[in-house]
Order: C-alpha cells, then sequence, then structure tokens
C-alpha cells in the first residue's frame, strides 16, 4: 500500500456520460468513497440506479465509444486512471477480482472450466499446471461444488449459471485480490448456495484481508456481512455511512423507503448459529 493512503479503494468525483445523438446523458453524477483494507461496502439501489456502471467504471470496463468517464480511482494509492489497457489487464484478475451479474460473460465457450482456471491462475501466479488443477480442485469443493475433476472437464455451457458464479468465486478465492468487485453474486443461487457463497465472501476478507465491493438487492445480505453501505439513486449517491447508522438512522427519504420494503429471510438464515448442512 502508499505511503500515506490507509485505503485500499478511493473514489473521488467519478462520473459517467452516455454518448448520444443528442448529447451526452449523465448516467452517473459524481461519487466519492473509500473503502479500507478487509471491509466489506454494500452497493443498495433500486434496479437502473448505477450499482453496476459504478462496478464496470471501477474495473475500466465501460465501452469507449458508448460511455465517456471522468474522475479518479485509486487502488493502494495507484491512480487507475493513469494505466494503460495492458496494465488494467493484469490489474484485473490479480488486483482487483470480480464476480458479474452474468457469469457467462467471464468465460470463453470454447474452453474447458479447467483450462480456463488453471490459465487464469497460472497468469497471476508462480505456479505449476499441477499446482494449479491441485488448487482448482480444493477451491471448486470449496464451494460446495460436486465432483471437481469432473467439473474441470466441462464447458462453460454445460453447467448452470449458479454454478458458473461460484466457479468465478472459486478462482477469485484462489487469486486472493486486495480489492473484489463482487455485483448481485448471489442473484442466480438458491438459498443454501447463496449462503455458502456469502460465508466465503466473509471468509475472504477475514482470512485475505480482501476488501469487498458488495452489490445487492437484498439490504438483509447488506446489513450482514457489510461495515458501510452506499445508497444509490438515480446515479446519485444519496447517503453513505456505517451500515449501523445508516439501518438504525436513516436520513434520506429514499433510503427510508428502500428499509421499509426490507426483505428478512437470508438475514434470519445468515445470523442463525445452526450450521447448515450441505
Ligand atoms: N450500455 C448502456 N447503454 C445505455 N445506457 C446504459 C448502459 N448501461 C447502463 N445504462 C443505464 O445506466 C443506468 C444505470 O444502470 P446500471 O446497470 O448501473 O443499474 P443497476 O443499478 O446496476 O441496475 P440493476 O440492479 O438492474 O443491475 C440505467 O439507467 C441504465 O439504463
Amino acid at each position: 500500500m502508499t505511503a500515506g493512503t490507509d485505503h485500499v479503494l478511493e473514489v473521488e468525483h467519478l462520473q459517467v456520460q452516455l454518448k448520444s445523438n443528442a448529447g451526452l446523458i449523465p448516467l452517473l453524477e459524481p461519487l466519492r468513497f473509500k473503502l479500507q483494507k478487509g471491509r466489506i461496502l454494500g452497493i443498495v439501489g433500486e434496479s437502473g440506479s448505477g450499482k453496476s456502471l459504478t462496478c464496470h467504471a471501477i474495473l475500466r470496463l465501460l465501452q469507449p465509444r458508448q460511455m465517456e468517464w471522468s474522475g479518479t480511482v485509486r487502488l493502494n494509492g495507484r491512480d487507475l486512471g493513469t494505466l494503460s489497457d495492458k496494465e488494467m489487464r493484469t490489474i484485473r484478475g490479480k488486483e482487483i477480482g470480480s464476480i458479474m451479474q452474468n457469469p457467462m460473460n467471464a468465460f470463453t465457450p470454447v474452453y474447458t472450466i479447467g483450462s480456463q482456471f488453471v490459465e487464469t491462475l497460472r497468469t497471476h501466479t508462480r505456479i505449476s499446471k499441477q499446482q494449479a488443477i491441485q488448487q482448482a480442485i480444493e477451491a471448486l469443493a470449496s464451494m460446495n461444488l460436486p465432483d471437481p475433476h469432473k467439473l474441470l472437464k466441462k464447458y462453460p455451457f454445460q453447467i448452470s449459471g449458479g454454478m458458473l458464479q461460484r466457479v468465478m468465486i472459486a478462482i477469485s478465492m484462489c487469486l486472493k485480490p486486495p480489492l473484489l468487485i463482487a455485483d448481485e453474486p448471489t442473484t442466480a443461487l438458491d438459498v443454501v448456495n447463496q449462503l455458502q457463497v456469502l460465508r466465503e465472501l466473509d471468509r475472504l476478507r477475514y482470512e485475505c484481508g480482501t476488501s469487498i465491493v458488495l452489490v445487492s438487492h437484498d439490504l438483509g445480505v447488506i446489513s450482514q456481512l457489510a461495515d458501510e453501505v452506499v445508497v444509490m439513486y438515480k446515479g446519485q449517491i444519496v447517503e453513505q455511512g456505517e451500515v449501523a447508522q445508516i439501518f438504525d438512522q436513516p436520513q434520506h427519504e429514499y433510503t427510508q423507503m428502500l428499509l421499509r420494503s426490507r426483505p428478512t429471510a437470508i438475514i434470519d438464515r445468515l445470523s442463525s448459529s445452526t450450521p447448515i448442512e450441505l
């Protein structure tokens, strides 16, 4: 970490505009937030409020022909805006892991899960092929994926979206990045697997000190896992702060409305002390 900052992620005046025939249309108003090592920042807000766009902007995955962006994103004090596309490709994966809503997009259909898993590990670490396969098998097993040996031989289209989601998380677990961007990581999963994934994310931050940006519609998940929260509405941050503060004393009318419609099922399961039978 660069001297002078104890923040893994610093986002300042981050703004995104859509290029259209009618001119630039603002999609994200200038955003500002920071995240310390080992902390989880939840991003909540209704559909279309700008959560995914924020994640894509941090990862520098916006299409330059479609979008214009400005502002600063720093990772451990390093301004990502100054890096070349090649440098950013190295950063993505090793230093910023990502778990996106549509896992199919993260895989190439013509290569097996195993070859993509091993290739990713070996691109970012100095381990042998055999060690990479062993790590992959252990990581897949820890994600409650059945028969990891067979799974490695399958192609992405041969397994469900939920399984692919867990494969992506397993890859991130192996790479132990300082920052993980998880955009609705449990949306495609059933309740048992949602809990498994959330526990693995929690383990990643406690054991590896990974900081996590966690986007979720589920306020129960955010209140249980996140340390701080950003509430977005129409491309703006309307409120941000420590989870307890925002959930106990929401100041903004929109946050109050979100909390009134808060689901409780996952919270109850997650906070239950009874171990889940897997
Ligand atoms: N490629 C694009 N072209 C045009 N508009 C876009 C594009 N991507 C996002 N937007 C617009 O930007 C706004 C924010 O979208 P974003 O996907 O970030 O929302 P979100 O909060 O993640 O929603 P959801 O919870 O449904 O994923 C929306 O109004 C969306 O229509």
